[in-house]
Order: C-alpha cells, then structure tokens, then sequence
C-alpha cells in the first residue's frame, strides 16, 4: 500500500465506523477465551470453564467493532470450526506455546482447518499464547513447528502472548484495527 493509500484510509477511519468478524480457534486450554476476555475488558482468571460449542461477543475498540466468535476447542467441536470461519475478516489461531505435546495436534489441525476450499485466502494471526510460562517456545520455535511457512495461500502473522501478564495484547488490538473494514 502507497504512502497516499495509508493516509487515506486513516482518514477514513477518523470519520467512519470500521467493523470486523473474527473466529477464534485452537486447541481446548489455548486460552482464546481467555484472550476475548483480555481484548473485552483487560480481566484475567485461572478458573475458566471449557467453552462448550461456542461463545459470541462484540467487542469495541475506538471506532472499531469486533464480532467474536470464540469457538469450543475440545475435539467433539473442532468440526464446526470451519462453519463458523467462513466469511469472516480474519480466523485467530491460539497455541498454547509452553504445552509442547499439544503443538503436533495444533499443527494438524491448522493445516486440515486451511485447506477448507472455502477458507482460501482468510488472512490468518496465529497467537502463541502463555509466554509467562518458562517453557514457553520462542516465537521462531513454535513458527517452525505449526508449519507457517508452508501457508502460501494468505497473510499469515505470529505473534506470542500472554493474557495472564497482558503482554502483547496492545499488538493483537493494533493488528486487527488493521484488517477492519468500513461499515456499509
Ligand atoms: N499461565 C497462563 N495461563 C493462561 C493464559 N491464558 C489462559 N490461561 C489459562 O489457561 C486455561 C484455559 O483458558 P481458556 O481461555 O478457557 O482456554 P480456551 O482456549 O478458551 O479453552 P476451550 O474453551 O476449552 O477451547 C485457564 O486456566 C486460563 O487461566 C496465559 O497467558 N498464561
Ligand atoms: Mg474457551
């Protein structure tokens, strides 16, 4: 985008209302409940129930409105996951980073999740999520081992967090500010 287009569309976002849908997925325990409630409110809790199916939340930041949909991780609602990514401005893909023996299914999921021909393109933000932890992966680790740089097909970005410590999550807003768009 040239320096004309960038200044623009920040034009645009002072005087018009941007909005946006997201669906967020991964593995049970990843924490993207945790994480809609890091961008909603700030809060943070250790007891979170599992989310059974799924959860829908709207979320404003500024002049942007975000329609979450925070899907059930457990094995028995990962085949609805592709239901709800369809159409959506961006899929959000959260890894538990310090849960090593997850990140082979995390990465089969992904992969089998992205060759859904209906998904082609979605642009992709993929959280490595409890960096708190001391056996969190590094960012480079835990890119390597979910396979990124085969996903040719779309924007694909990583970056690693924390919903405990609130680390990162200002990135995470600013990212998806990013892909809004303008409210018709
Ligand atoms: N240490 C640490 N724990 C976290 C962090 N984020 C979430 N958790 C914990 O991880 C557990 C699971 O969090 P949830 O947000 O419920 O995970 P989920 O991905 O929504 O799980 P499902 O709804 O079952 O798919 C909870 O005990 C959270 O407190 C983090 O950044 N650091
Ligand atoms: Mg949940």
């Amino acid at each position: 985008m040239g320096l004309w287009d960038s200044l623009l569309n920040w034009l645009r976002s002072l005087f018009f209302k941007q909005e946006m849908e997201l669906s967020l997925v991964g593995l049970q325990n990843a924490g993207k409940t945790s994480l809609v409630n890091a961008i909603a409110t700030g809060g943070y809790s250790e007891d979170m129930i599992p989310t059974v199916g799924f959860n829908m939340r709207k979320v404003t930041k500024g002049n942007v409105t975000i329609k979450l949909w925070d899907l059930g991780g457990q094995r028995r609602f990962r085949s609805m996951w592709e239901r709800y990514c369809r159409g959506v401005t961006a899929i959000v893909y959260v890894v538990d980073a310090a849960d090593r023996d997850s990140i082979p299914i995390s990465q089969s999921e992904l992969h089998e999740l992205l060759e859904k021909p209906s998904l082609t393109g979605i642009p992709l933000l993929i959280l490595g999520n409890k960096i708190d932890k001391s056996e969190a992966l590094t960012q480079q680790a835990l890119m390597d081992q979910l396979g990124l740089q085969s996903i040719i097909d779309r924007e694909v970005c990583c970056y690693m967090i924390s919903c405990k410590d609130s680390v990162n999550i200002d990135s995470v807003i600013d990212w998806l500010i990013k892909h809004s768009k303008i409210a018709k």
